[in-house]
């Protein structure tokens, strides 16, 4: 079994999807449905795939662009994907094996913990709930609680000041490139799983300290 050891570190920030929790069977579902009341073309699991990561705005204006909607529907999409997306929210996700496994080991060896994700808050939170995992997290951020998103390195510095730890004891946990490089420019470390959504491109080719297939092979100690 593949492992990631790393001490002195005093926290951890974890993105949410691809890393924490498969929710490409939400999206899927959510984003057909806009499609579908749209009159608009179907899209596959492995061309959504491609657009998670960088925010659900960045996602609805990907798919329109990719069926060959005109730029301006995404006024009717937005509304109609955060309604659907809400009603369905957590009914096709699961959480990744050694997820829960991973986030006890990290928090029994005293690191804080952060859910930090580019996703909406108002999705973030009840989905975190529904899989039983939100109080791992002293904090949880989403892709609109501050002024720029993952991959600027805004968020991870936001969240390690609400965490009260500096960056270079924190360790960011991802699934793709802008996390990777947030983490390098606000100074964390960054450890990248294998199993995420790394916008279609192999995740070995991203600048990291280490990758591993599962959060329980993260053994950090403080
Ligand atoms: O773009 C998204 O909604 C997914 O974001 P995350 O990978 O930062 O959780
Ligand atoms: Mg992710």
């Amino acid at each position: 079994m593949k492992s990631f050891a790393l001490d002195g570190l005093a926290a951890a920030i974890v993105d949410l999807d691809g890393t924490l929790i498969d929710t490409l069977g939400d999206f899927d579902v959510a984003l057909n449905r806009v499609l579908r009341e749209m009159a608009l073309p179907s899209i596959t699991r492995k061309e959504i795939e491609r657009m998670i990561g960088k925010g659900s705005e960045h996602l609805i204006r990907s798919m329109l662009a990719h069926v060959g909607a005109a730029p301006e529907r995404f006024e009717t999409a937005w509304p109609l994907y955060q309604q659907y997306y809400l009603a369905i929210n957590g009914q096709h996700s699961d959480l990744y094996p050694g997820a829960l496994e991973g986030l006890r080991a990290l928090k029994s060896r005293g690191l804080k913990l952060a859910c930090l994700t580019n996703k909406p808050t108002a999705f973030a939170l009840p989905l975190l709930l529904d899989k039983g995992v939100a109080d791992f997290f002293e904090v949880t951020f989403g892709g609109d609680a501050f002024e720029k998103k993952k991959p600027d390195p805004l968020p991870l510095l936001k969240t390690c000041e609400a965490l009260g730890v500096s960056p270079s004891a924190t360790l960011m946990i991802g699934d793709s490139s802008n996390d990777a490089r947030a983490a390098r420019a606000a100074g964390c470390k960054v450890v990248l799983v294998t199993y995420g959504y790394n916008h279609g491109e192999p995740v070995h080719a991203v600048d990291a300290d280490g990758f591993v297939d599962s959060i329980a092979q993260i053994q950090a100690g403080a």
